[in-house]
């Protein structure tokens, strides 16, 4: 299964070509994926290393997204981390 990742340590790739985002409890390293994005990569880069799940979700991403994004998927948060759910990572 994946594994356990911290929130402190998804904050260490909060970069364009080190790219890690938490969306609904879940990491994704969307290095790669940003040039594909079709909301750019700025919007990416704009929650890279932090939780960006309200962004996502105010987007309204299609079903298509859902299943792109699993292929980016790297890991789950890990439990501690996830009971601070209203804190901005
Ligand atoms: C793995 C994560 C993500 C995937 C696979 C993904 C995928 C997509 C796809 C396929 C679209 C085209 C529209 C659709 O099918 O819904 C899209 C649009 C968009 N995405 Fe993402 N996205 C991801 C994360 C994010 C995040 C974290 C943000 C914001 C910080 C974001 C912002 C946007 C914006 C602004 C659009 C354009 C919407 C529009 O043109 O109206 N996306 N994304």
């Amino acid at each position: 299964m994946s594994r356990e990742i911290s929130l402190a340590e998804v904050k260490k790739h909060n970069k364009a070509n080190d790219l890690w985002v938490v969306i609904e409890d879940k990491v994704y390293d969307l290095t790669k994926f940003k040039q594909e994005h079709p909301g750019g990569e700025d919007s990416l880069i704009s929650v890279a290393g932090r939780n960006g799940t309200r962004e996502f979700l105010d987007v309204g991403h299609s079903q298509e997204a859902r299943e792109i994004m699993k292929k980016f998927l790297i890991g789950n948060l890990a439990a501690a981390d996830i009971k601070k759910k209203g804190a901005v990572g």
